[in-house]
């Protein structure tokens, strides 16, 4: 990850310039040689230029007008180029408030000019245009759209679509063999050369951009260039810098395995979000920028434009998660609220989580999924962040300290999740520590006898049968192997839940086991006093069950209640093997407490202990 120096830069006025870049295609550039806006991508503060591009055919296209910074100084400098009330069609790659205010002024100056843009723009310039025959105007294009301004510049446009930019086109010129590339391949700096002559001198400062921009989608923008390739391009026109011709295979190849990069961290962090007016969005990239500075790969997933899958299929293989919303008419949106169910049923409560969002007097979405998931027990990596609507540099500033945060927490917290190393490998037996790969679901088997109950924990147990339905068990003697070695024999396999406290009462050997003590038969016959009594004083008899919820199954034994499920099982057979006892048993009947719970499971180094 590039850090940002500062850099004092000489106050020049910001210009226009324009040139000449292919057959009746020029570039506007409207550059300011100081940091344009306090934004995170902005902070290398070598200024930036904002491209636009116009094409004069038989019909005159003009693309991306720049934000209203450069409002004023561009319409005047295009005009002295060209007589707007010639102009056909205003080609907008994205749509954001800052360039609506530029194309405000131009769609009025130019009144007969078609407007060009994606479907999800439509709604964003329908409210920001307000003049007379505004939707008429409106002209939406689609992946693979064409637009012939004649003199072979028939216009090919790319949906372009990213979580940041939910309205991105890009567009091909094939008599040009330019592609506009819009937000991709662009760099935020200032400087003279229109084309990238000095590219090698670059390298930083585009890696800095694709961190602020890209690497957060880098799943949506392996899909963007892969659509590229099918064209014969030999100019990329981005939206920001110098345009790419010198360095064009180059800055793919950067692109592609920057990509990959960020899918070789170790760590990965689902950034979900929600954003009607881009508050929230500003806040999420600040996060993200933050836990990729920090070495955390990071997928944004903008909940309006996913599926239910794709947010479960990403939730599932996270190892943190960062949940943003705005509050809208006193609630989140809901897609986040949706996105909220999906992390609740499929995300392991040991995961570390986030929440942030803006707000505007209220802010119940934000406590709404702070509480949520306290309630569910998960721990936070950083305190929520409340923004009241849009952010400043201060608070930008916080998000991208909460993002390191969370991936400092992230890496302590795996850090103690992973077991040490005792020994050194080679004094490990190989073949224990291949067994020592066998994963079992971890469980508390309750046994009553004599009214006594008794917990031992196990993780060697395993499905066996289907019809009936029935499963095995491992015990040894010092787990009460004895109680459920007949027949007939009745106990209760609590499953547990990761991420629970419960296995702390429980260990592998049973506190109170039964094969050093005689049934209470047998003691009762010998005039010992009842286990209950004796065991409050003894080590032995520390009650595990104390400070746990259970209640009675139909068989006698306890449920407990914050198992994920349990099993009332009938014991059918035992097989004396090894050091073990195997004993099958019939499953009698069963429930699932926890719908949204994740199976415990019992991770060991080596296969000679539990
Ligand atoms: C229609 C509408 C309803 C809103 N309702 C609330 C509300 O109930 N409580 C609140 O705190 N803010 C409310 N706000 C303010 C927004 O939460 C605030 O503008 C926020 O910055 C929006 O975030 P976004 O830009 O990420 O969409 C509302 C704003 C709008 C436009």
């Amino acid at each position: 990850m590039v850090q940002a120096p500062i850099k004092t830069t000489p106050a020049k006025k910001r210009d226009v310039q324009v040139a000449t870049i292919s057959t009746n295609t020029q570039v506007l550039r409207s550059r300011t040689w100081d940091r344009l806006k306090f934004e995170v991508e902005y902070s290398r503060q070598k200024g930036t230029t904002s491209n636009s591009y116009l094409i004069e055919a038989d019909k005159i296209a003009l693309i991306d007008p720049p934000g209203q910074s450069f409002t004023q100084i561009y319409l005047e400098t295009l005009e002295q180029h060209l007589d707007l009330q010639k102009l056909d069609y205003i080609i907008l790659q994205h749509v954001n408030p800052n360039r609506l205010a530029t194309v405000k002024v131009l769609a009025a100056k130019a009144p007969q000019a078609q407007i060009i843009c994606s479907k999800p723009a439509v709604n964003a310039l329908e409210a920001a245009l307000t003049f007379p025959q505004q939707r008429s105007r409106i002209q939406v294009v689609r992946d693979k759209d064409t637009l012939d301004l004649g003199q072979g510049h028939q216009l090919q446009f790319i949906s372009a679509i990213t979580p940041r930019w939910v309205d991105g086109l890009c567009t091909y010129d094939p008599q040009s063999k330019i592609l506009y590339t819009d937000k991709f391949f662009g760099a935020h700096f200032c400087d003279e050369p229109i084309f990238d002559d000095n590219w090698k001198q670059l390298d930083l400062d585009r890696r800095f951009y694709f961190d602020c921009l890209h690497a957060s989608q880098t799943k949506q923008l392996e899909t963007a260039l892969a659509k590229f390739t099918a064209f014969d391009s030999k100019i990329y026109a981005p939206a920001h810098g110098s345009l790419i011709k010198y360095s064009l295979s180059r800055f793919s190849y950067d692109y592609r395995s920057w990509c990959q990069e960020q899918k070789a961290q170790e760590f990965k962090v689902v950034l979900l979000y929600a954003s009607a007016y881009g508050n929230t969005a500003t806040l999420a990239s600040a996060i993200a920028h933050g836990l990729i500075q920090s070495g955390v790969a990071i997928e944004s997933i903008n909940c309006e434009l996913a599926s239910t899958e794709e947010i479960t299929t990403a939730v599932q293989a996270c190892d943190g998660f960062i949940i943003g919303s705005p509050t809208l008419g006193g609630h989140a949106p809901t897609q986040i609220q949706t996105a909220l169910g999906i992390v609740l049923a499929n995300v392991a409560k040991t995961k570390l989580a986030g929440v942030f969002g803006s707000y505007g007097w209220s802010g119940e979405a934000i406590a709404m999924l702070e509480n949520k998931l306290k309630d569910a027990h998960y721990s936070f990596g950083f305190e929520p962040i409340r923004v009241r609507f849009s952010p400043t540099a201060t608070t930008l500033k916080e998000c991208l300290q909460a993002g390191i945060n969370f991936t400092q927490k992230l890496k302590k917290t795996k850090k103690l999740r992973t077991p040490r190393q005792a020994v050194t490998e080679t004094q490990i037996d190989r073949t224990e520590q291949a067994v020592g790969r066998i994963v079992g679901s971890l469980c508390v088997l309750t046994t009553c006898h004599d009214n006594h109950h008794n917990g031992v924990l196990t993780s060697w147990v395993s499905q066996a049968t289907f019809n009936p339905p029935g499963v095995m068990i491992a015990l040894a003697p010092e787990q009460n192997a004895n109680l459920i070695s007949n027949p007939g024999d009745k106990f209760v396999l609590n499953i547990l839940n990761e991420g629970g406290n419960i296995r702390r009462n429980f260990s592998h050997q049973s506190r109170n086991s039964f094969d050093e003590r005689p049934r209470a038969a047998d003691r009762r016959k010998r005039g010992v006093q009842a286990f209950e009594e004796t065991s409050k004083d003894s080590p032995l008899g520390t009650r595990e069950f104390d400070n746990v919820t259970t209640k009675t199954a139909t068989n006698g034994c306890l449920i407990i209640e914050e198992a994920l499920a349990h099993l009332e099982c009938t014991v059918q057979s035992n097989v004396p093997s090894g050091d073990r006892n195997l004993i099958y048993a019939v499953v009698e009947q069963g429930e699932v407490s926890e719908n949204s719970g994740i199976t415990a499971m019992q991770h060991r180094k080596s296969g000679s202990h539990y």
